[in-house]
């Protein structure tokens, strides 16, 4: 495609997404498959260009008062990852000495919102927690999240992966917390590799792995994945649980809950069962109510721990989404913990970086009830092998961060039912 070209498509996207409307990368996949000429280069330049603009949205957007043209042609302009040269064909003289301007402007001369690129209200519940160690986020959140993997350990070991990987040419080693977890160099295409196709292995960030260790499934238990989603945790569940027992998938949407289907079928699983629910009180958990070893309950959040894969989401949640998402939270953990029997493990994760949705939630559901005790996480952990369990929690609660551990942020509290 001329460089032209790609510039007005990359300006049309930018445009689309900074409705807000939708997840970009739904825009993203849904502007691809609306345009199939596009080739795999073209498409990675376009994700790049509209991702680069929703991290550093802020500053770009100052940058942008200047020049002319359509404010979504300067955004594009800005954010453009690729060779200058390649760029600087596509535009007219004017832009070119517009261009050479903005990458002349020096950090130290921007005011902080124009450096930290978060809305304001983010960044100040984010420096109240972080202190110093706020730009340190920040600029992590700058940084491509990695591609983790996790072995599935009924069909095979970590070290034998490795090896396969090697093999067929994949820079691999071990991550550095999760027992099951391999980090891959760059973004290879794992979709035709045997490994994958065998079910061998299930891509999984290395926090998410560590949530699904908290929970120390056994064999023969009756677990459930209170909010399971696609089932990227339930898959690890079920394997800790060696396909035995009966695991249910709960979620409210039908819809994610039928992508697990490919995945179980790849994972060599039969003790899953997921179950389509209305909402957390839907007559079929009152049945299991008293009956449950173990549940877990990943609840919907804010998102913000994955800002490095998804940054449109610092635009698109704001207090008043979050405050709603607390209610929500609060509603499913209580209702979830109806299911389990005593001396049952309960386990609350999110994947958000903000005390609302973690540690206060949390505190809540412990106030109301006495009859569940805290259970250290950091015990949990050293329990399953996870290396250096105890750098990663804090107060007996799993609290990840970015720059600290190099995963997605996430926070998980744990509780048993008193006998
Ligand atoms: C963080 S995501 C779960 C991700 C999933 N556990 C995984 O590992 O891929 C939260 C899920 O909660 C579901 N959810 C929202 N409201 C719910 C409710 N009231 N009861 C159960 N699940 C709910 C959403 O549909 C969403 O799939």
């Amino acid at each position: 495609m001329h460089p032209k070209a790609l510039l007005d498509e990359s300006a049309s996207l930018i445009e689309k997404i900074f409705k807000f409307d939708h997840p970009a990368d739904a825009v993203v996949a849904r502007h691809f498959r609306e345009n199939k000429s596009l080739g795999p280069r073209e498409r990675a330049t376009l994700s790049d260009t509209v991702f680069a603009v929703l991290r550093e949205r802020l500053r770009l957007e100052w940058l942008a008062r200047s020049g002319s043209g359509s404010k979504w042609r300067r955004l594009a302009i800005l954010g453009f990852p690729g060779d200058r040269d390649f760029l600087k064909s596509a535009l007219t003289e004017q832009e070119k000495t517009w261009l050479d301007h903005c990458l002349a402007v020096k950090d130290a001369d921007l005011m902080a919102p124009h450096r930290h690129n978060l809305p304001e209200w983010l960044a100040t519940a984010l420096q109240a927690q972080l202190g110093g160690e706020f730009d340190a986020l920040v600029r992590s959140l700058n940084e491509v999240a990695p591609l983790d993997l996790r072995v599935n350990a009924l069909k095979a070991k970590r070290p034998s992966v490795l090896e396969a990987l090697a093999k067929a040419g994949i820079k691999a080693q071990a991550t550095p917390h999760s027992p099951l977890g391999i980090r891959v160099e760059g973004k290879p295409s794992l979709a035709k590799l045997p490994l994958f196709t065998q079910g061998d292995v299930e891509v999984q960030d290395e926090g998410s792995q560590l949530l699904t260790l908290l929970l120390e499934p056994k064999r023969g238990e009756m677990v459930v994945d209170f909010c399971a989603g696609a089932g990227g945790k339930t898959l690890a569940i079920g394997a800790a649980m060696r396909n035995s027992g009966r695991l249910y998938a709960f979620d409210t949407s039908a819809h994610r809950l039928d992508a697990i289907k490919p995945r179980l079928a790849r994972s060599g699983l039969s003790n899953v069962h997921p179950v389509a629910i209305a909402h957390e009180r839907d007559e079929r958990i009152k049945r299991l109510a008293g009956k449950i070893d173990r549940v877990l309950v990943d609840a919907p959040c804010s998102g913000l721990g994955t800002l490095r894969r998804h940054p449109d989401l610092k635009w698109r949640q704001t207090p008043a989404t979050v405050a709603e998402l607390v209610l929500l939270q609060s509603a499913i953990l209580a209702s979830a913990a109806r299911l389990l029997k005593p001396g049952g493990r309960l386990v609350y994760a999110t994947c958000s970086l903000l005390p609302d949705e973690n540690e206060a939630v949390a505190a809540g559901f412990g106030q109301a009830h006495p009859e569940f005790m805290p259970v250290d996480a950091a015990e949990c952990l050293a329990r399953a092998q996870v290396t250096d369990a105890d750098k990663l929690c804090h107060n007996g609660q799993l609290r990840l961060w970015p720059h600290r551990h190099g995963s997605d942020g996430f926070f998980a509290a744990v509780w048993e039912k008193k006998a």
